[in-house]
């Protein structure tokens, strides 16, 4: 079975279809990435897939069940500012991650169950390169590091699917290269699920093993709300024929058309 399934899925805000006739199944440990331009849809199905947004009509199903409408531990994100707490270390923003769930069950968690969530996290600073950083606050950490963290505070939940909205949007392109290698392993080593936006087709083709493009079949000038985007290209990277960036490149961006 499919870890994800979508059927003539389906979202619209009042009169105005933003995405329409969703068709795709998605298995495990995939890494979907997901392009299109602006205003498109592509959030909008991530807060479908986190359960903070409803589908209107169609089939959103997680292992062959509607998506529960909440977010769950199941599904970790990570959005493009950084959305860790400034208020504590790098070492207690992983721990509150494991500390939630746990308190959960057990009202504040003290003791043994405290050092072993502290183990853990510092074990999970490390995979991400930042354990010299553990007592460090966010403000006195690098854009790249912050969105190590919001990664370390999003994996030791353990998360199936990890849900990245530009994650790495704000950063520049060097530190972006460093951060691509980090995922790739992330990815691997986690058995994750990916769906990542991004603005960047270089990264869309070479990160992952997946490309999705949301796009309008049918344009109305007249309308313009009438239309919703779908998956127009659905393309697995290690089978992409040739020139293909360029033509989707040409789609999603055409001259004149804002990125
Ligand atoms: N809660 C909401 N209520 C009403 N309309 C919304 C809501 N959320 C999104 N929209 C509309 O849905 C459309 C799609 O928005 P969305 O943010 O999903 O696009 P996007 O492809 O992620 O854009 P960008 O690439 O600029 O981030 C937009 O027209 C937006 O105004």
């Amino acid at each position: 079975m499919s870890l994800l399934s979508m059927r003539q899925l389906e979202k619209r805000y009042g009169q105005q279809v933003v995405l329409e006739r969703m068709n795709a199944e998605v298995a495990e440990g995939e890494f979907v990435s997901i392009v299109g331009a602006s205003g498109c849809g592509k959030t909008t199905f991530l807060n479908m897939m986190l359960g903070i947004e409803p589908p209107s009509r169609g089939k959103l199903l997680l292992d062959g069940k509607p998506i529960p409408q909440e977010p769950g531990e199941d599904r970790g994100v990570v959005f493009q500012r950084y959305s860790v707490f400034p208020h504590l270390t790098a070492l207690e923003n992983v721990m509150l991650g494991e500390e939630f769930v746990q308190a959960r069950w057990l009202g504040r968690v003290w003791g043994r169950r405290r050092r072993a969530i502290n183990d853990r996290a510092r074990a999970m600073l490390a995979q991400v390169g930042l354990e010299h950083a553990a007592a460090k606050y966010p403000h006195q950490l690098s854009g790249g590091m912050q969105q190590r963290l919001a990664l370390a505070q999003s994996l030791i939940k353990k998360p199936r699917i990890l849900l990245l909205d530009e994650p790495f949007g704000a950063l520049d392109p060097g530190i972006r290269r460093d951060m691509h290698q980090l995922l790739t392993d992330l990815w691997r080593r986690h058995h994750l699920t990916i769906f990542m936006i991004t603005h960047d087709l270089t990264e869309g083709f070479s990160l992952g093993s997946r490309l999705w493009v949301f796009d309008k079949i049918h344009h109305d000038a007249q309308a313009p709300d009438a239309w919703g985007a779908s998956i127009t290209y659905d393309i697995q990277l290690d089978r992409q024929p040739a020139g293909v960036e360029q033509r989707v490149s040409e789609m999603i961006y055409p001259p004149g058309r804002e990125a």
